[in-house]
C-alpha cells in the first residue's frame, strides 16, 4: 500500500506517542512546514530580530497560487519592486521545485507558472552565507550566489531568465579574494540569536539558513531560505558535529531516566 505524506506523518506521529522511550530529532509536521514557501519565512518574519550586531528580515514577498495573468497587477497593488525572484510555492526538494527564475519586466511575468512565491531580489555582492544548524552548533560557510542586478540591466531587458540551481554549482567563496565589506561574515552573537529563536520557533534541530547581507550596508541581513536536513557533507567538521549532537541527545534521555 502507498501512503500519502499525510498518511505517513500520522504513522510517525503515532509511533511517537506509543513509544515515549524513543527520541524523535525533529517532528514531521515541523519538517512539513518549511516544504512550502509561503510559510518557510514565516518564524524569522515574526522574530523582528534587530539589535546592536544588525538586522534580520526577509525579503517582501508575495504568494500566487494561480492565474498567471493576473501576477501585474497583484505585484502592483503589493507594492513589490522588480526584479524579483520567481520560486515554486512547494519546495520539497523534487528537481522541479528548485526551478527559479529572476523577472525584470513586470508584464513577462504572466509568463511564470503558478503556484510559486515572488521575492524581491536583494542584492548581495554575489555570495551568500550558509548557516548550518546542528542543535546547539552553528557553522557558517561562504558560497557564490547570483550577481547584483544593476538599473543599466533592468531597463534594458525585459524578459525572465531561468537560473539553474545555484546551490549545486556555486563553488565555496571562502577562500576566493573578495571584497570583505561583502564577504565578511555575519555577526557571530546575531547568529546565536537568530538560531537559538529559530530551533524554537520551528520546533526543529537539523536545519541550515540562507542569508545574504543587503549590498551597500554592513549589518541589513535577509534570510532567504531555509531547509531542512541539508548536505550537512558540506558543512566542514561536520563529522565531530554531529556525534556530539547525538551524543548530547543520549546524555539528556539518561539524565531523564535518572532524573
Ligand atoms: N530574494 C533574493 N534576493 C537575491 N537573491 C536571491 C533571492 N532569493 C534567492 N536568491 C538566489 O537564488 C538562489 C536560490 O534561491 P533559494 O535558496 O531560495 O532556492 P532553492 O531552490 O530553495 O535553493 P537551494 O538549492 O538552496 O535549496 C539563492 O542561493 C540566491 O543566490
Ligand atoms: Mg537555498
Amino acid at each position: 500500500m502507498q501512503l500519502s505524506g499525510k498518511e505517513w506523518r500520522q504513522v510517525l506521529e503515532d509511533y511517537r506517542q506509543s513509544h515515549p522511550e524513543v527520541t524523535v530529532l525533529d517532528p514531521p509536521d515541523a519538517i512539513q512546514h518549511l516544504r512550502n514557501r509561503q510559510y518557510m519565512l514565516q518564524a524569522v518574519a515574526d522574530m523582528n530580530l534587530s539589535d546592536s550586531y544588525g538586522i534580520v528580515s526577509v525579503p517582501h514577498q508575495l504568494v500566487i497560487k494561480r492565474d498567471a495573468l493576473s501576477i501585474p497587477e497583484l505585484v502592483n497593488k503589493a507594492g513589490l519592486t522588480l526584479p524579483l525572484v520567481a520560486k515554486p510555492l512547494v519546495a520539497d526538494g523534487s528537481a522541479k521545485s528548485h526551478e527559479l527564475s529572476l523577472a525584470y519586466e513586470k508584464y513577462s511575468l504572466q509568463n511564470l507558472e503558478p503556484p510559486l512565491v515572488l521575492q524581491e531580489f536583494v542584492n548581495h555582492g554575489g555570495v551568500l552565507f550558509k548557516v548550518y544548524i546542528v542543535g546547539d552548533a552553528i557553522k557558517v560557510v561562504r558560497r557564490f550566489s547570483l550577481p547584483d542586478v544593476g538599473k543599466w540591466e533592468l531597463s534594458k531587458d525585459a524578459g525572465i531568465y531561468r537560473f539553474p540551481r545555484v546551490s549545486c554549482a556555486a563553488a565555496s567563496a571562502d577562500d576566493a579574494d573578495l571584497d570583505p565589506t561583502v564577504a565578511e561574515l555575519p555577526p557571530r552573537p546575531l547568529l546565536e540569536k537568530l538560531a537559538k529563536e529559530l530551533r524554537w520557533r520551528l520546533g526543529l534541530r537539523l536545519f541550515n539558513l540562507d542569508i545574504i547581507r543587503e549590498y551597500g550596508t554592513s549589518d541589513h541581513f535577509y534570510v532567504i531560505d531555509i531547509n531542512y536536513f541539508p548536505g550537512y557533507g558540506k558543512m566542514p567538521e561536520y563529522e565531530h558535529i554531529f556525534t556530539d549532537f547525538l551524543l548530547s541527545l543520549g546524555q539528556g534521555k539518561y539524565r531523564k531516566k535518572s532524573g
